[in-house]
């Protein structure tokens, strides 16, 4: 097991590991430092998952950034469920989700979180669709600064991974990922209910679900406890939480990036756990994702576009837990990856 453990906290009854992800540095990522870009490589190769420092010069203005777009999200989910749900779901990389509508954490349950997302190619327009709520300057500035330095941060990783792997021309991870080109990169803010375990299960909206990420790289800040993943090349491995680190970002690989990469990269099993008893958890993802058009092979070996991969993925997010199980191929909730997980049970 690669995932070294800080060490065990008590949650839920039980004693959990902490897990000891690495540190990178994202000042030296910018100058592409030999040392640092290696250790990139083999967290990316081991774990799949690690934190970026940002409190260097180059990565302050994201924190910054990052309380403005807090304080947003205080008050766009603190309205009501009309104003927030106005525009709906118009795609699926853009608009509101109820709390629900996808599968939980715990056999047969729901998720126990309501998300707000918005697409960077509506954020590129000059009058975004937006709920009335959202949509004045300010607003629509903080959105437009957090995902900008989201894409920046995002794209300066691969380019690093690119150079760690030797990839030129064409082979380079960047080239599936240009800015001109139509892709599902987008921002989405999370808000999961307070309660712990058995107070969700019994109103069956409970966490997020054991998962990979869709996409390329995600950049994840929350201030809160939550996230567990599962340590890679361990199967039936217990997950492990992930400390909440000020100044910090957490990075993950995606199934994208590990198809692209020909499954050098790890895509991680991830899920989130009651964890306040009162408070709400707030959590914010940019996702970088590949152009819809990239072409790669899945866990299946079949070809598939990233635009594909990413529809048929968030079909199985939003089956229920028995049509998972029936709907093919099996592996995409957990994008192929060789553990064998069962649920979290509710005592
Ligand atoms: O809310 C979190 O901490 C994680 C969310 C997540 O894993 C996802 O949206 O893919
Ligand atoms: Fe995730």
């Amino acid at each position: 097991m690669s995932d070294k453990v800080l060490r065990t906290m008590q949650h839920e009854g039980k004693e959990v590991p902490v897990l000891d992800l690495k540190t990178i540095d994202f000042g030296k990522l910018l100058s592409n430092e030999p040392a640092e870009i290696q250790k990139l490589l083999r967290s990316c190769e081991e774990e799949g998952f690690f934190y970026v420092d940002l409190r260097g010069i180059d990565g302050r203005r994201t924190i910054d950034d990052e309380q403005r777009l807090l304080e947003l999200m205080r008050c766009f989910f603190g309205s009501s469920l009309e104003e927030k749900n106005e525009i709906g779901l118009p795609e699926q990389k853009h608009g509101y989700e109820p709390i629900g509508l996808h599968a939980g954490l715990t056999e047969n349950s729901r998720d126990g979180y309501e998300c707000l997302k918005v697409a960077l190619s509506e954020l590129a327009s000059s009058s975004p669709n937006l709920p009335s709520i959202l949509n004045n300057e300010d607003d629509i500035k903080i959105l437009r600064d957090f995902s900008a330095g989201g894409d920046i941060i995002t794209k300066t990783i691969l380019s690093c991974l690119s150079n760690a792997m030797g990839l030129t021309g064409t082979d380079r991870l960047e080239t599936l990922h240009r800015s001109s080109r139509p892709s599902n990169s987008t921002l989405a803010m999370f808000r999961y209910i307070p309660g712990d375990l058995a107070t969700q299960a019994r109103q069956n909206t409970v966490g997020h679900q054991q998962h990979t990420d869709i996409g390329s790289l995600t950049l994840l800040f929350s201030e809160q406890y939550g996230l567990q993943l599962q340590p890679a090349h361990t199967p039936n491995a217990a997950f492990g939480f992930v400390e909440p680190r000020p100044g910090h970002a957490i990075i993950n690989v995606g199934d994208s990036l590990r198809f692209a990469s020909k499954h050098r990269l790890y895509s991680c099993i991830h899920h989130v756990v009651p964890f306040h008893a009162t408070a709400d958890r707030y959590s914010i993802a940019y996702f970088l994702r590949p152009e819809v058009d990239a072409l790669y092979k899945d866990s299946e070996g079949r070809w598939v576009t990233a635009g594909q991969w990413h529809d048929e993925k968030y079909d199985v997010f939003r089956a229920s837990h028995a049509e998972q199980a029936s709907v093919a191929p099996k592996t995409m909730l957990l994008g192929g990856m060789p553990e064998h997980v069962s649920r979290v049970a509710v005592a």
